[in-house]
């Protein structure tokens, strides 16, 4: 199987000695027309990746930034067709990977080959899809076998070595590290076994190991990005653009000097 972008564009950026920031944003918050400038104000930013989350009514693993953030884009009329369909109309505008990250009642609903097919027209590289096991994700590995698409793989503070390995062996693009239990959402404090969870893993693993869940400052970002080859924000960005405060991710982004 062949290395496809996303990783190489995760590896590429190691490879120079600095760390891999994932961007996250409610894809449709603030309405369907503010995603290009969104997306292209990050990609300025200079984030390494930029994660779409795709609006859900039942978003189990999220906390209350992105749940509200999810109920304004569905309120907007955000769906997983219309925002792939957006996508596609300035996609050549686009140089940074884009991660479609959706629950899978809305890919299975969108139909599975032709979700495959709109992710390809607009230039996806890769999904992440949280309630979808390894053990099951066949059901859309084959459709994405021949694309340049990776499955992004989660594994958490709680999985048993065991299956760490198994994941670690099918992970393509990076490997999300959770780092907290729970949802999504800005904390304060992160548990001592972080470090060594996260070294464990990019001991295991082929590809990049980034760390998400819980962070929202710089000197989280620099602290955990220390301890794994990067790292994912969400609610503090989702935050800060429903908050018309740009300002704070270019800072986030500035500072992140790992
Ligand atoms: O918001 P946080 O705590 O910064 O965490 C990142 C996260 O938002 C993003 O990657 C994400 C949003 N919803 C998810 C559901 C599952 C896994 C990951 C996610």
């Amino acid at each position: 199987m062949a290395i496809k972008t996303l990783q190489k564009v995760m590896e590429a950026k190691i490879a120079q000695g600095e760390k891999a920031f994932v961007a996250y944003i409610m894809a449709g918050d603030g309405g369907l027309d503010s995603l290009r400038e969104q997306i292209l104000f990050l990609q300025d930013s200079g984030v390494t990746a930029i994660e779409l989350g795709i609006p859900f009514t039942d978003p189990v693993a999220d906390g209350p930034v992105i749940q509200e953030a999810g109920l304004r884009a569905l309120e907007a009329g955000a769906n997983l067709r219309n925002i792939l369909k957006t996508i596609t109309k300035f996609k050549d505008e686009i140089h940074t990977p884009l991660v479609v990250m959706s629950y899978l009642n809305p890919i299975i609903a969108y139909g599975i080959q032709d979700f495959t097919k709109a992710c390809e027209q607009s230039g996806v590289s890769g999904l992440i899809i949280p309630d979808l096991p390894l053990e099951e994700s066949t059901i859309i590995t084959s459709e994405l076998q021949d694309t340049d698409i990776a499955l992004i793989q989660l594994v958490s503070l709680t999985s048993p070595q065991k299956r760490i390995i198994k994941i670690a062996k099918a992970a393509e693009g990076f490997i999300y590290a959770v780092t907290v239990n729970g949802t999504t959402g800005v904390r304060q404090e992160f548990t001592e076994q972080l470090e060594q969870y996260l070294a464990n893993l990019k001991k295991v693993s082929q590809v990049p190991v980034l760390a998400g869940f819980g962070i929202s400052n710089s000197q989280q970002v620099k602290e955990i990005g220390a301890m794994a080859d990067g790292v994912i924000v969400g609610s503090a960005i989702v935050q800060a653009f429903h908050d018309g405060n740009n300002k704070q991710i270019t800072e986030l982004l500035n500072k992140q000097s790992m």
